[in-house]
């Protein structure tokens, strides 16, 4: 079943991320530009993901998940080596209101990891429902590709236009025309 993308504020919200290795650590990168309140518990921790969660000075932990951890979250991401894990934590939070992410998974997500391409404000998600994440990222890349070079201008652009004009039908045609003009092929 397809998955309608539903964009979220992230800003200062509790993201608990459980598992240290290279998942975890693609994860915790493409959280980071959105400004969550990032926490990170793992048994073990990659060398990669241990320089990120310091550079970052993320707040981590050096031991197994347990139940209490999930406490106050607003999203939780199981990316862990252990499916009956991410099982587990799906149960925990079906009476909470905590989104989970299991990315071994989809049938213990209540979302999707899309893949992204973001430009400042401008934020173009992908996904496959699941079904073939390979070919998400691969969009992705089409779609880096093929992007014009200066979105952000065109986005600086077309917001001033808006701020510099009362809301109405004139504002509408006007910014419509500039991003014809702005963004052509
Ligand atoms: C369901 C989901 C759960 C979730 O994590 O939310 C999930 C699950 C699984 N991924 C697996 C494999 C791969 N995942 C990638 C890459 C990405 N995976 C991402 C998301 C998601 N992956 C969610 C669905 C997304 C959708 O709907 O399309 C992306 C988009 C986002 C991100 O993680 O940042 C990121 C690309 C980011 C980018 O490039 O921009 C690659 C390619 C690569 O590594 O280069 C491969 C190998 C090729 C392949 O198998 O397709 C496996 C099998 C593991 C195994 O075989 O052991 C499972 C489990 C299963 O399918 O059962
Ligand atoms: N969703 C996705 O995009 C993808 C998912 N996968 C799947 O993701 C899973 C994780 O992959 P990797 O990061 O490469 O594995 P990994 O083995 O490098 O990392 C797993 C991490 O989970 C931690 N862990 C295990 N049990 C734990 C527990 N009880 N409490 C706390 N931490 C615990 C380990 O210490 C380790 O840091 C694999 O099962 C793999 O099949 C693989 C590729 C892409």
């Amino acid at each position: 079943m397809a998955l309608f993308p539903m964009f979220v504020s992230l800003e200062g919200k509790k993201v608990l991320v459980v598992g240290g290795g290279a998942v975890a650590l693609r994860k915790i990168e493409k959280l980071l530009p959105f400004k969550p309140e990032i926490k990170v518990i793992s048994k073990e921790f990659s060398e990669e993901t241990l320089n990120l969660i310091k550079k970052h000075n993320i707040p981590y932990e050096k031991r197994a998940f347990k139940p209490s951890d999930l406490q106050g979250q607003f999203i939780v991401i199981v990316a862990v080596d252990d499916i009956k894990l991410q099982e587990e934590i799906f149960r925990l939070t079906r009476d909470k209101n905590i989104f989970v992410n299991a990315v071994d998974s989809p049938d213990y997500c209540d979302f999707i990891f899309p893949a992204y391409v973001k430009r400042e404000d401008v934020v173009i998600g992908i996904t496959s429902s699941g079904s073939a994440p390979g070919l998400s990222a691969k969009i992705r890349k089409h779609i880096e590709k093929n992007l014009p070079q200066n979105l952000e201008q065109i986005l600086k652009q077309v917001k001033n236009l808006r701020k510099s004009l009362p809301k109405g039908k004139e504002r509408q045609k006007k910014v419509l025309q500039l991003v014809e003009e702005l963004f052509k092929d």
